[in-house]
């Protein structure tokens, strides 16, 4: 029987974790740099968790210096099996209001020079991407937020900016007609590199603001985002013990746990030992 392990990536605001039974903090060291702290691992009604703060202890890392590489590789040497992103995002549809909950399902990156894969020369690999959340996974979260009080939007493009300032009026009218429906500054290039890590992933995306579109209004104030995420925390805390009560006993196989199936473009002769080495975690599946 397969176990779940849920890997929480914690954004704004949500620096203090879980209230993990039996919590541990560990430093796990990377081969892809340092990640953004150690994690904190225990369990919820049963089931482990992992909880690693994205922007580290005092919110340290800006969306630029997070270093997306070495958190997933972190949660995966952790033995993490899924990973849901708690994120604070802005709103570009009057009917997403702050205080809500977006379920995201697709994405827009407009991220700049983040590293944005595992791979590289010395080991090609070419995942897919056109589903980027994992269905069942972002499912779950959904109903565990509903239940735990949120008004939940279920499926969402949500734009990845690169920041750290928020957007002008004319971009933000522009990312509506693109079809985006929230933006944030982080779940790109994680969104990617969970994939390639096999890692089904999830955003549970808490609006805290309406972006800078609307004509009338002000522009986005960061004060108000933190203040609105504070509020919302208690609620993404209740939902992550929500969805350990759902879970359902015996971990069923999901498209994400096997990305990396026919993906690999480099031949095994022409492989470089120094990233296989590097991949040691993220590829051991399909390297070994
Ligand atoms: C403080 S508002 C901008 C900041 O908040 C979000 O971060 P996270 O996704 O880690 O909650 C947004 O993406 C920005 O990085
Ligand atoms: N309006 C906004 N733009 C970018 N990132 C955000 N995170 C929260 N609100 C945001």
């Amino acid at each position: 029987m397969d176990a779940w392990h849920i890997g929480v990536i914690g954004g704004s605001g949500l620096y203090d974790g879980l209230d993990l039974e039996d919590g541990q903090e560990i430093a796990v060291s990377s081969s892809f740099g340092e990640p953004s702290g150690p994690v904190t691992t225990g369990k919820l009604g049963g089931v482990r968790f992992t909880f690693l703060s994205r922007h580290g202890a005092g919110h340290r890392f800006s969306p630029s210096s997070v270093n997306y590489r070495a958190n997933i590789d972190v949660l995966k040497r952790c033995g993490v099996t899924d990973v849901v992103s708690l994120s604070a995002i802005g709103s570009l549809r009057e009917e997403m209001a702050p205080g809500h909950f977006v379920a995201v399902d697709q994405f827009i990156d407009r991220t700049e020079g983040r590293e944005r894969s595992f791979f590289g020369a010395g080991m090609v690999a070419h995942v897919s991407l056109a589903d980027p959340v994992c269905a069942r996974l972002s499912a779950l979260a959904a109903d565990a937020a509903q239940a735990a009080g949120a008004e939940v939007h279920r499926g969402g493009c949500y734009i990845a900016i690169e920041g750290p300032q928020f957007s002008t009026r004319a971009e933000s009218r522009l990312y509506r007609q693109w079809g985006a429906d929230v933006i944030g500054m982080t779940a790109m290039p994680e969104a990617r590199l969970a994939r390639e890590a096999e890692l089904p992933y999830a955003v549970l995306g808490m609006v805290t603001d309406y972006d800078a579109w609307r004509d009338e209004a002000a522009g986005v104030e960061a004060a108000d985002v933190f203040a609105t995420m504070k509020a919302n925390a208690a609620t993404a805390r209740a939902a992550m013990v929500v969805l350990a009560g759902r879970l359902p006993e015996d971990r069923a196989p999901v498209p994400a746990d096997t990305a990396l199936d026919g993906a690999l473009a480099t031949a095994p002769d022409a492989r470089e030992w120094k990233i296989i080495t590097q991949l040691d975690a993220i590829a051991k599946r399909v390297l070994r």
